[in-house]
Parts: C-alpha cells; sequence; structure tokens
C-alpha cells in the first residue's frame, strides 16, 4: 500500500477560493496552500486579499471580482486560471445572510441572496468545469448550512438558497462526476465569522446554539481544515453529490 498521507497532497493542483477574504474562506484558501496547492482567492476586497497573499506567499494569487455578476464569467475564468493555470479544485466560500424577516423581505434582499449564494456557485462551476474534464479531475465544494435542513428566524431568504445548494451538489454530482469531478458540500455549524457576527454577539443565543450541538460548543476555525482537506483532495475519490456536516452534532441532536 503506498502512504495514505499521499491521498491529502494537493502538489500540482490548483484551486480556486470565492470568499477568501474573510472567515471560512480564508482558512480554506490557507489550508490548501498548506496542503501544496497553488491557490487563487477570489473576494471584493483588495485589501483583504492583500493580506491574504502576503500570509500565503507564492503559492496564493488573488482576483478582486463579484462573483454574482454572471456577465463577468468569461473573464473571470481567464483571471483565476491567469497565474497557475487552470482551476483544477473550486471551493464557493463566498456567501450572505441578510437576516430579513418573512414579513418584510426585500426583492433586493432575497435577489442578491439567491444570487450569490445559490447561482454564483453554478455559473462558476459551468465555467470551469471544461478544464476539469479535459483532465479527467476535479473538486467542486460548495458550502451549505445548517439551513440546507433547518429553518431559523430571518432565515428564509438564506435558508431557501442553502436548500437550494444540498440539491445544487448532487445535481451537479449527477452532472459531472462520470467525468472525475467530485461535488460535495460543506454544511458548517455556527463558527464565529463576519457573517454571524449578529449571532455571537446575542451571546444567549450563540449560548443555546452551543447547547444543541452534540459536543456543547459552537465551531472553532481550525474545525473546517480536515473537512476542506479531505473533500479537495484523492482522499475523497468516491465521494459525491454529499453534504459534510460540520456541525459538531447539531443535526443529528
Ligand atoms: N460562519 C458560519 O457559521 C456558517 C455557517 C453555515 C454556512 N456558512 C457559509 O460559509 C460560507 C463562508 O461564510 P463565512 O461564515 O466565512 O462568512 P464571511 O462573511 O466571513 O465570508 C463570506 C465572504 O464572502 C465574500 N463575499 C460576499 N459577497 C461576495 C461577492 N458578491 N463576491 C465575492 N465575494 C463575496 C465576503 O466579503 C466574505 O469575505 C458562506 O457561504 C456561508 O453561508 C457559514
Ligand atoms: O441564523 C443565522 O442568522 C445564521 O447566520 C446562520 C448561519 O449563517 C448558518 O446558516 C448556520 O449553519
Amino acid at each position: 500500500m503506498n502512504d495514505p498521507r499521499a491521498l491529502f497532497d494537493l502538489t500540482g493542483r490548483v484551486a480556486c477560493v470565492t470568499g477568501a477574504s474573510s472567515g471560512l474562506g480564508r482558512r480554506a484558501a490557507i489550508v490548501l496552500a498548506s496542503a501544496g496547492a497553488c491557490v487563487v482567492g477570489v473576494a471584493r476586497r483588495p485589501e483583504a486579499l492583500a493580506e491574504l497573499q502576503a500570509e500565503g506567499g507564492d503559492s496564493v494569487a488573488t482576483v478582486v471580482a463579484d462573483v454574482a455578476d454572471r456577465s463577468r464569467m468569461a473573464s473571470l475564468t481567464e483571471e483565476v486560471s491567469a497565474s497557475f493555470g487552470a482551476p483544477d479544485i473550486i471551493v464557493h466560500a463566498a456567501g450572505i445572510n441578510t437576516r430579513e424577516m418573512a414579513d418584510n423581505v426585500t426583492a433586493e434582499g432575497w435577489d442578491k441572496t439567491l444570487e450569490l449564494n445559490l447561482s454564483a456557485p453554478f455559473f462558476l462551476s459551468q465555467a470551469l468545469v471544461p478544464a476539469m474534464k479535459a483532465r479527467g479531475w476535479g473538486r467542486i465544494v460548495n458550502f451549505a448550512s445548517l439551513q440546507t435542513t433547518r429553518a431559523f428566524p430571518g432565515g428564509i431568504a438564506y435558508g431557501a438558497s442553502k436548500a437550494g445548494v444540498g440539491q445544487l451538489t448532487r445535481a451537479m454530482a449527477e452532472a459531472w462526476s462520470a467525468d472525475g469531478i467530485t461535488a460535495n458540500a460543506i454544511g458548517p455549524g455556527f463558527f464565529p465569522t463576519e457573517l454571524t457576527q449578529a449571532v455571537f454577539d446575542d451571546t444567549d443565543r450563540a449560548t443555546r446554539n452551543a447547547a444543541q450541538t452534540c459536543m456543547n460548543r459552537n465551531g472553532q476555525m481550525e474545525d473546517i481544515d480536515g473537512p476542506i482537506l479531505f473533500l479537495c483532495s484523492r482522499a475523497s475519490n468516491y465521494v459525491t453529490g454529499q453534504v459534510l456536516m460540520v456541525d459538531g452534532g447539531f443535526t443529528a441532536k
């Protein structure tokens, strides 16, 4: 048997990570670079991307872009391929939660949420898949949520988008896995990021969320490292169309 640690080695791979300027996307970018991949971080904030690049060194490049801008898919595909070649791994971590209550949801809030959380992973994947098919190997990792299956207050647009991500993941797997491209999603529990700042600022709610897990705690950033590496590497060769909940057992309880 070959050394099974090699299954996690990403040397020679090129990964594109959206939402790489903060939170779980930034963490994913650093993890993948640390495992040997060349990483292109995509996000809207140039200063935050410059910090990512400074931390990641020569194996990290960045592209400033709004990934929800569908008119930009062709140029974005070229830009993310410019530094290291066409990506064979795409991690769709960009996401928003407007937390508008159902009675007050605006058309703008609804559309923005669906465009970024659900449509962008599809259209960017569609643009990057041809190069993966040509190589016969690819990894697509979407970001689902507790709200893929659970309903929280103010989560109607976000929850609808993340439930969509669950089915998008299965449909991508059906469409592309025979070409060697797996599609899976990570479903984080509650992790302290910009997105969840309002949740963690409400200490009662944060405590209740922790108590709802089997481990009696919310997520810590390093809890995402292993699942990301697994789904982006050869270690997950025969895993596709799955939502891997990384939630300390929140959805099991
Ligand atoms: N933090 C959690 O507890 C949690 C739980 C479940 C799911 N998620 C999901 O994880 C993913 C990462 O979120 P996070 O928690 O790290 O939050 P975050 O706010 O730190 O990260 C999201 C990133 O997406 C970027 N972004 C927003 N709109 C963009 C656009 N149009 N184009 C490009 N980039 C854009 C933001 O600037 C930010 O850097 C999201 O999809 C989120 O829904 C997070
Ligand atoms: O409930 C909220 O307001 C959240 O922000 C929930 C998180 O974004 C996430 O979906 C938990 O998995």
